[in-house]
């Protein structure tokens, strides 16, 4: 009997390859919005009165509705609706997020009823900040659940494939549209004259990220079609239920692997909001500018190297072993920024410590996303990466706060800072040294636990240190 084996739409590299484009094309754009504001501050302090502390409150601003249990109600959204209806409702989340933040810092915006009444209560925050923070808000809803949305289509459509490089290129494109956005960003301001600009170039690039997902859809439904799953055929074992929630949270590997997240994500992202203004004081005489010239390298550094070491993890596995790796570099390089950078002030050490930190930070997300598929079932894989970004968003929401809180005290006695800030200087010589230990203690938490895993999934027979393709 002659059997006829159907190719399905992603048995084709290039049609999956093509439906990877069209998803990191959406985080691509909202990689970009997320740190629109980022290199200009300045501006947004003179021309809309945005103090650092304003910016601190509208940085958290992102994550707190998630952090309050959006991420959790996103996850069964995702699990009990699915990949397409998920990642159409992330990205009108976030262009419609981006609108009202987009609203809120026009120059109409200013002269409304609305922003009179907005600025008549917590008078410290301007009507322009309080409209961008609820719009970032409601972003960062649509931002985290479509960052969940694309790690389990990755997982659909790359299963038994490449599916760690293709999640590896995913975040390397997102990588590169910050790298993007802080170079273009100050740039669209100056020519343009005003801080709206960069803003509403990157409100349209959302919805040209929402228009790409749309696409996504019509070949996700081809390929359901050709799998077999409609609504009515789908079997009920196979349903997602409000029990699988506690089977997660009961997991042990599931703690392990968040924990780890949480960990390892708040030395990093947190740091990459100090990190050109660290180098700045570690560095004797150069400029805020050139700081972030040295720092840029560590993002584009992780975007070049990622997809690499999500082809060996395909290819060879050592899933594992990358995590422990990328901890211990993490907690190398914040100790050679706490205390060889500031005796030697040489710029070759900050050079390859970044890279090196960028080289990190490739190691671990590289391993961890696809390693999750490994531990938790299918049907239940979306409500597991947004449990995990729900603990992660905790630490992304209040170290910064942390971090600022301790590096404020322990430069209180600090005659240099003192000095700098009687004279009325735009730049304080901070001292980062207790900051990075902190940064550097978060990295050995996640070293341990990496050990830790590697432990369990030696026991227990994960896969973790198997390659992905069969
Ligand atoms: C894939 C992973 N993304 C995250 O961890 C997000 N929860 C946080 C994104 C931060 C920007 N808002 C990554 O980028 O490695």
């Amino acid at each position: 009997m002659t059997e006829i084996i159907q190719k399905k739409l992603n048995d084709s590299p290039a049609m999956r390859w093509t439906a990877l484009v069209l998803i990191a094309s959406m985080m691509f754009f909202g990689y970009m919005f997320v740190d629109v504001m980022s290199p200009i501050q300045a501006l947004m302090e003179s021309q809309r009165g945005w103090t650092p502390d304003v910016f601190g409150t509208y940085a958290a601003s992102e994550y707190i509705v998630n952090v309050c249990g959006f991420l959790i109600i996103a996850g069964v959204i995702l699990d009990k609706t699915g990949i397409r209806f998920t990642g159409e409702l992330s990205a009108s989340m976030m262009l419609i997020g981006a609108v009202i933040k987009f609203i809120g810092i026009t120059e109409w915006f200013q002269t409304t009823a609305m922003a009179d009444w907005l600025n008549s209560w917590w008078v410290s925050m301007p009507a322009s900040a309080k409209m961008a923070c609820f719009g970032f808000m409601i972003f960062g809803c649509g931002c985290e659940m479509a960052g969940t949305t694309v790690s389990k289509a990755i997982a659909k459509w790359f299963k038994g494939k490449e599916m760690a490089l293709a999640m590896g290129l995913e975040m390397a494109i997102a990588r590169v549209g910050v790298f993007a956005i802080f170079s273009i960003s100050p740039i669209i301001a100056d020519k343009m004259g005003s801080v709206v600009a960069p803003v509403a170039f990157c409100t349209v690039l959302l919805l040209i990220g929402l228009i790409t997902y749309t696409v996504f859809t019509f070949m996700d439904k081809k390929l359901d079609s050709q799998t077999g799953v409609t609504a009515e055929e789908s079997d009920p074992e196979e349903e997602f239920k409000f029990s699988d929630l506690g089977k997660i949270l009961t997991s042990e590997a599931f703690w392990i692997v968040a924990l780890l997240c949480v960990l390892y994500y708040s030395a990093i992202f947190p740091f990459q909001r100090y990190g050109a203004n660290m180098l700045q004081c570690n560095l004797d005489g150069i400029s805020a500018e050139e700081a972030s010239n040295i720092f840029r390298w560590f993002p584009i550094g992780a975007a070049v190297i990622t997809p690499f070491l999500g082809n060996f993890l395909d290819r060879k596995g050592k899933g594992a072993t990358m995590l422990m790796c990328g901890a211990l570099l993490l907690i190398c390089c914040h100790l050679v920024f706490a205390f060889v950078l500031p005796e030697t002030k040489s710029a070759v050490i900050a050079y390859s410590t970044i890279v090196l930190l960028g080289i990190s930070f490739a190691l671990v997300p590289a391993a961890l996303w696809p390693s999750v598929p490994k531990i938790v079932d299918e049907k239940i894989l979306g409500s597991a990466y947004c449990l995990i970004f729900w603990v992660q968003n905790i630490g992304l929401c209040f170290v910064p706060k942390l971090i600022g809180n301790i590096l404020t005290s322990t430069n209180e006695d600090n005659p240099a800072v003192i000095a700098a800030k009687e004279a009325g200087a735009d730049f304080i010589p901070y001292d980062y040294t207790v900051p990075l230990i902190v940064f550097a203690g978060f990295g050995v938490l996640a070293l341990i636990i990496a050990i830790y895993l590697k432990a369990v999934d030696k026991k227990r027979g994960y896969g973790l240190e198997l390659p992905n393709i069969k």
